[in-house]
C-alpha cells in the first residue's frame, strides 16, 4: 500500500474479523478443490443449493440497482450493478449447462436451512429503512467472498479438477476481481460519509454475511 493511501473501513474491519473472513474463503470445500481431493458428491450438492440461492439473489441485486440509480448521486454505481446483473443472467444459463453436466436436477433440489437462512437476510436487506451504504457493504461482501474463494482454487501450485476449472474461473476471473474492487469503491465511498448508526450496522451486516457464507459452503458436507 502507497504511504499516502489511506486504508478503508472495510479493510479494517475484515482485518478485525480476520479468522471469520478467512473461514469464509478458506473454507475446507474450496480448499478441497484446490488440492484434488474434493468429493464431487459435495460439489453437486454445493451445485444445487447455490443455483437456488442465485435465482433469490437476482431480486437482491435488482432492489441494489434501482437504488444505485435513485439514491447515489453517481452514475456510475448503476453501470456496476447492471454488469452484475447481466453476469447473473449468464450465471443461470451456466448452472443449468452444470446440472445437465453433472446429472443434478434442480426441479427436484430443495433448499436446505442455511441457504434459506441466507435468503431472509437478503430479503431484510432490500427493505427501505437499511441504509444504501450497509446494503452497499453486504452486497460487496457476498460477491467478494465467492473471488476469493474461487481465485485460490486458481492460484500457483493448484490441483483443481479439470473439470471444475470452469466453476473456479467464473468467480475467480480477473473480471470478476475487477468488478468486486468497483463494488468495494461504492461501498467505501458511501461508508466515509455514513452516519456512527450505518456504520455498526455495515459492520454488523459484514459479520452476518460472512457468517452465512460459512454456513453455506457448511452445506456441501450433506448435513441439513
Ligand atoms: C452463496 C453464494 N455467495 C455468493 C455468490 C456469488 N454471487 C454465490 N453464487 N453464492
Amino acid at each position: 500500500m502507497e504511504k499516502s493511501e489511506k486504508k478503508g473501513v472495510i479493510d479494517t474491519w475484515i482485518d478485525k474479523h480476520r479468522s471469520l473472513y478467512a473461514a469464509a474463503t478458506r473454507h475446507d470445500f474450496v480448499v478441497s478443490i484446490r488440492d484434488g481431493s474434493v468429493d464431487l458428491s459435495s460439489f453437486k450438492t454445493w451445485l444445487g443449493q447455490d443455483y437456488l440461492f442465485v435465482r433469490g439473489f437476482v431480486p437482491f441485486v435488482a432492489n441494489v440497482l434501482i437504488r444505485a440509480g435513485k439514491e447515489s448521486g453517481e452514475t456510475s454505481d448503476m453501470e456496476v450493478v447492471l454488469g452484475g446483473l447481466a453476469s447473473l443472467n449468464d450465471e443461470i444459463e451456466w448452472f443449468k449447462s452444470e446440472g445437465s453436466k453433472w446429472g443434478v436436477d434442480f426441479s427436484t433440489v430443495v433448499a436446505q436451512k442455511a441457504n434459506q437462512e441466507y435468503s431472509r437476510f437478503l430479503e431484510a436487506l432490500m427493505s427501505s429503512e437499511v441504509e444504501y451504504s450497509v446494503v452497499m457493504t453486504a452486497f460487496w461482501a457476498i460477491e467478494a467472498v465467492y473471488q476469493e474463494s474461487f481465485a485460490h482454487c486458481l492460484g500457483d501450485g493448484n490441483k483443481t479438477p479439470a473439470e471444475l476449472i470452469g466453476a473456479c474461473n467464473r468467480w475467480g476471473n480477473d473480471g470478476f476481481r475487477q468488478y468486486c474492487l468497483s463494488v468495494k469503491n461504492i461501498a467505501e465511498r458511501c461508508l466515509e460519509n455514513a452516519s456512527r448508526e450505518a456504520l455498526v450496522e455495515a459492520e454488523d451486516v459484514l459479520v452476518r454475511v460472512l457468517e452465512h457464507e460459512v454456513a453455506f459452503w457448511e452445506m456441501s458436507r450433506g448435513g441439513q
